[in-house]
């Protein structure tokens, strides 16, 4: 099985700014699990270094034993690390079939021909099965920028699961949502995951959420690993409760 992510001694400094602290975790195949932390604890920066949206100060990124680390954001998609993108922005006015088509296309690096129809065959087939995984059939010919928001969300997670990673990152996919279809996204987003057995992981704020769907959980603090195990774990480790968790969510 693939999907076997290792940080080893990540940081990144900001001039004076540790960002990230030493980080070394080890993402299972097939696994889903949570970042936690207090506002400013690293979590997006650690996602930034991984998909190359930033270069390390130190350490490695390693893909099933494969150092990733320094390639190009590109390649480290075409490698199987997936993120999600914001498509409608990036093509606003394009249907939520046609976006994810000029996306794959793009990824691809193809263009569109004057002699083929657009999307062609094979890609619009790839557009069609993760529209269908993403619950997005129905809405297949509205414009991106007409969707609601959290179908806006669910076409960056189609997207990226077009690309076929191995590894997925998912940064708050949940933000600006409200109770309903933030419950609706998750459970769409836990089904995604285990329909094809990626190695899940996002960060959430939301702590109902997290120990309602992870398998493991790692918790940062001021760039560094301040904790990991099951929610359970987390839940009665007494330095994560008085960081970041409070009496509310502690076991
Ligand atoms: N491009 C940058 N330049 C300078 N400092 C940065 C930069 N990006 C992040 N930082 C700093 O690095 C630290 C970690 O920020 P980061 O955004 O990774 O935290 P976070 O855990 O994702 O926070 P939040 O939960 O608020 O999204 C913060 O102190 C932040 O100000």
């Amino acid at each position: 099985m693939t999907g076997h992510l290792e940080l080893r001694g990540l940081r990144k400094a900001f001039g004076g700014v540790v960002a990230t602290d030493d980080v070394s975790l080890t993402f299972e195949p097939g696994t889903l699990s949570a970042i936690i932390g207090p506002n400013g604890a690293g979590k997006t920066t650690l996602f930034h270094l991984i998909t190359g949206k930033l270069p390390v100060t130190a350490g490695q990124v390693l893909l099933d034993g494969v150092s990733i680390t320094g390639l190009d954001r590109r390649e480290i998609v075409r490698r199987g690390i997936g993120r999600a993108f914001q498509v409608a922005n990036l093509f606003p006015t394009f249907t939520v079939e046609d976006s994810l088509a000029a996306g794959l296309m793009a990824h691809a690096g193809r263009t569109a021909s004057l002699l083929q129809s657009f999307p062609p065959p094979d890609v619009k087939r790839q557009a069609e099965e993760v529209m269908e995984l993403c619950g997005l059939t129905q809405l297949a010919r509205t414009e991106a920028r007409h969707l609601s928001h959290g179908d806006q969300k669910l076409l960056d997670i189609a997207l990226a699961l077009a690309l076929e990673p191995r590894v997925l990152l998912l940064d708050e996919p949940t933000a600006g949502m409200g109770p309903d279809e933030r419950w609706r996204m998750i459970e769409r987003v836990q089904r995604l995951w285990a329909a094809r057995s990626l190695t899940l992981i996002f960060i959430e704020h939301d702590m109902d959420i997290v120990f309602k769907i992870a398998q493991n959980v790692r918790v940062l603090r001021y760039g560094a690993v301040l904790a990991e195990g099951t929610p359970e774990e987390v839940r009665r480790n007494p330095a994560v409760v008085e960081a970041y968790l409070g009496a509310e969510h502690a076991l």
